[in-house]
């Protein structure tokens, strides 16, 4: 049975804003969970409606087989913790440990040891007689993840606990999130609007876009199989090149010519073709040719660099080791092997065809 399911879940908030629509989900028990998408696509709503801070338009969210609707935050097997890490002021980081735990009612005994717990799975135990207002922010947010976990929810809901912390704070706390979900069960759902930290998060990975979901499941899959042009584009760094164009007798040519591929196995007509910025190569001549582009310019990334291109008025992008050998105004040959060509259909939905 899933821990977690949502069925049909919408949210128009009353200003008119379709911020969820439609979306049915579920996530098996223990999983932990990241919900990607762009800004303003719904995940904030999303994880709302899940705690019961806001009141879905339709649809049910499930617990365990049980619907929640009228049941309070408060009474949800759940905790969240959110971007800034609300802690009491006047609390000392012990005390806010265990305010986690004071509406479980547990005895003093059961109480200290969970607080001891946290504390010790956090690092905070240096830190327990400290003020938050003495914490730095990753400290700060490393109390408050550890009063929820004191609480042992079955479900823990994220919304981007790591969006206010620097690059390599993020990268601490990233590993730590894994490591506690490891040793403590239980279900993370984990919002972030990045997706290099998603990827990397990620048991299973949800995309959303437009309130819409978009695609689920293991983070390499969607990676390697997008369902549709949107996941496509929107994972990777840079995200997968898309060509729009036309497809006739085993063949497509892009928009303003200078793509072409072999295809087999998709209908005739308009559609897209994508291929991922590391199997795109250029001046390889192991690989089929797609065509020819003009080096527009080259981003170091140390280990290797992303080098942008323009090809017939359309942009893409290649990754080559370091050191690069491109420079802007190169024309290099572009190509890619059939394995790597990806096909999209052209309409909205942008649905995968092969
Ligand atoms: N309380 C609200 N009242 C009206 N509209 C809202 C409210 N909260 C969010 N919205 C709208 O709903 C949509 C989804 O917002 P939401 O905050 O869920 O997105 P998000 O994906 O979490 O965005 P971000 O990554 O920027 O936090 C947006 O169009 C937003 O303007």
């Amino acid at each position: 049975m899933p821990t977690l399911e949502l069925r049909h879940l919408s949210k128009t908030y009353p200003n008119g804003a379709a911020a969820v629509r439609d979306v049915s989900l579920q996530l098996p028990a223990g999983v932990l969970a990241v919900m990607v998408g762009p800004s303003g696509s719904g995940k904030s709503t999303l994880l709302r409606l899940i705690a019961g801070l806001e009141r879905a338009t339709s649809g049910e969210v499930l617990f365990d087989g049980t619907a929640l609707s009228g049941v309070p935050p408060h009474r949800r097997d759940l905790a969240m913790l959110f971007q800034q890490p609300a802690l009491y002021p006047y609390l000392s980081v012990r005390g806010n440990l265990a305010h986690g735990v004071k509406p479980l009612r547990l005895g003093r005994g059961e109480a200290d040891h969970r607080v001891a717990e946290a504390a010790r799975l956090l690092g905070l135990e240096p830190l327990l007689d400290r003020r938050p207002q003495e914490l730095s922010g990753g400290e700060a947010q490393r109390v408050a993840l550890g009063r929820a976990l004191a609480r042992r929810p079955r479900l823990l809901l994220l919304d981007e606990p790591l969006a206010s912390l620097d690059a390599a704070l993020r990268g601490e706390l990233r590993g730590e999130l894994r490591r506690l979900h490891a040793a403590l069960g239980g279900t993370m759902l984990c919002v972030t609007h990045d997706q290099s930290e998603a990827l990397a998060l990620a048991d299973l990975l949800v995309v959303i876009n437009e309130g819409t979901l978009q695609q689920v499941g293991p983070p390499q899959e969607l990676y390697e199989r997008p369902a549709n042009r949107f996941v496509a584009g929107f994972l990777g760094q840079p995200g997968m090149n898309l060509w729009s164009g036309r497809a006739s007798d085993h063949r497509f040519e892009a928009d303003g010519g200078a793509i072409t591929a072999q295809i087999a196995g998709v209908p005739k007509g308009d559609m897209v073709l994508g291929v991922r910025a590391e199997r795109l190569r250029l001046n390889d001549e192991q690989v089929p040719p797609l065509g020819r582009g003009r080096v527009t310019h080259v981003e170091p990334q140390g280990p290797d660099a992303v080098v942008h291109l323009d090809a017939g008025g359309a942009r893409c992008a290649a990754r080559s080791a370091a050191p690069c050998c491109f420079q802007v105004g190169d024309d290099v040959t572009l190509g890619a092997v059939a394995d790597d060509l990806h096909w999209f259909a052209a309409d909205a939905a942008g649905l995968r065809l092969a």
